[in-house]
């Protein structure tokens, strides 16, 4: 479906203060939805994320008979587990261009007896998924791509996988092997995963053992390099289970509070989070910004901010928000072993470099690295955003950094946080 092509004008913005309470995780969101179908029991989760990625989850199970009632502002879910039974759709599932629905449905419909057809929006059919194939083809899993060898969209005749011994390619992406992981449980035997290449974005591994843990199942982890899974386990609903604030949507917060000036709370994430991306917040510090830390909330003000040199592979969706802080920065600004930046919902790599260069900055863009150093003049432009929430909301700190901005088809940001534009004017100041 076509979207309407929107402008959004973003007047500057003098400080920005008061409080932000974010929205769930998105991928804690999808992780949770999709062990709550395929556990033993009901669960109750509480500030599920409501957006695109989310609503393609949803959809998907519900298209495979899994019962789930939302509240009226759909961030409360009550799911029926379907104790790994899952019916055959009769449609195609369309999962849009979510990578923590596409590549966990991959894994666990190889491994569950009936006939799924996976597809997304043209983006996802340009994102590699042959990792993930590959291992669950070895493992005996019968997949077919329906267009391009090693991308979707791919048909899938499940059976129960034995499992077994088995090496997966963690060199661009970690939903492969959090993919892997999920299922592992529903194989009839053991397995052992073995990683191949470097691990990328390793935190969000931690995110997945430790969803799995709150459904029962525990995983033996040898140092990011081999993974353990008793198969033959049923999941076990916690019961009830909050999702913790997303902390990708944290890092615009934490920017524009240290960018602008003034002092924002950003509620729902802390010092404790279970998500890597907590560590941008860590890396603003670097830069200059101001935070206090509590267990459940940080608090953020402006300071002195100077470019830094950081390696962002653990913080790859995070680490978006630093090139758009390095305007604001004094010096120069490096961004390294970010490649699959360019295997996302556009090339981030070249999307960013193209609009950083628009609004005035000095950009060189690697292979795998951007350097970023801040315009002497900036130029009051629009900015395009690929269908690209994270390059939208990026691209607002402008605003917050007192540039006149606008923002090309803004309701991209739907896919992770359709209300950002609106949380954001609620702790503007002009
Ligand atoms: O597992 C997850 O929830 C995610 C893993 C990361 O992807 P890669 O592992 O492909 O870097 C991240 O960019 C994505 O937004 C969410
Ligand atoms: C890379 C992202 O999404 P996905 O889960 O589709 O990979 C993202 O949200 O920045």
């Amino acid at each position: 479906m076509e979207r309407a092509f929107e402008q959004l004008r973003l007047a500057p913005i003098k400080s920005v203060n008061g409080v932000v309470t974010l929205p769930g995780s998105k991928s804690l969101s999808n992780r949770i939805l999709l062990l709550a179908a395929l556990c033993e029991g009901e669960t109750k989760v509480t500030n599920l994320l409501d957006s695109d990625d989310i609503r393609h989850m949803l959809a998907a199970l519900a298209e495979m008979g899994v019962t789930v009632s939302l509240n009226a502002d759909k961030t409360e879910a009550l799911v029926k587990g379907q104790g790994g039974r899952l019916l055959t759709p009769v449609a195609p599932l369309f999962l849009g261009n979510a990578g923590t629905a596409f590549r966990p449905l991959t894994a666990v419909l190889a491994s569950t007896v009936g006939e799924f057809t996976l597809t997304g929006e043209p983006r996802m059919e340009e994102r590699p998924i042959g990792h993930l194939v590959d291992a669950l083809i070895d493992l005996g899993a019968e997949i077919e791509y329906l267009k391009n060898r090693d991308y979707p969209p791919l048909k899938i005749t499940g059976k129960r996988l034995v499992g077994g011994k088995v090496a997966i390619d963690g060199s661009i992406s970690s939903q492969f092997l959090t993919a892997l992981l999920m299922a592992a449980p529903l194989f009839a035997g053991d397995s052992e995963i073995h990683i191949k290449g470097d691990l990328v974005s390793k935190p969000y591994i931690d995110i997945t053992l430790g969803v799995m843990h709150q459904f029962g199942v525990q995983v033996e982890n040898d140092n990011y390099q081999v993974f353990r899974v008793k198969g033959n386990q049923q999941y076990q609903s916690p019961g009830e289970i909050l999702v913790e604030g997303d902390a990708s949507s944290a890092s615009y917060f934490v920017a524009a509070a240290a960018i602008a000036g003034g002092e924002i709370e950003i509620r729902g994430v802390g010092k404790n989070s279970v998500q890597g991306d907590i560590g941008f917040a860590k890396v603003m510090e670097q830069v200059g910004a101001k935070i206090d830390w509590f267990d459940d909330k940080i608090v953020v003000r402006k300071g002195d901010l100077n470019g830094v040199d950081i390696d962002a592979n653990a913080i790859p969706d995070a680490a978006m928000t630093l090139a758009t802080v390095a305007l604001f920065a004094k010096g120069p600004t490096a961004i390294r072993n970010i490649y699959n930046w360019r295997v996302k919902e556009t090339d981030r790599l070249a999307a960013m470099a193209t609009e950083l260069k628009k609004v005035g900055a000095t950009v060189l863009e690697g292979h795998d690295f951007i350097e970023i150093e801040p315009p002497q003049q900036f130029v009051v432009t629009d900015i395009d955003t690929y269908n690209d929430h994270r390059i939208a909301m990026c691209f607002s700190m402008l605003a917050v950094g007192g540039i006149e901005v606008i923002i090309n088809d803004p309701k991209c940001t739907a896919k992770t946080f359709p209300t950002y534009f609106e949380v954001l004017e609620s702790i503007s100041q002009r």
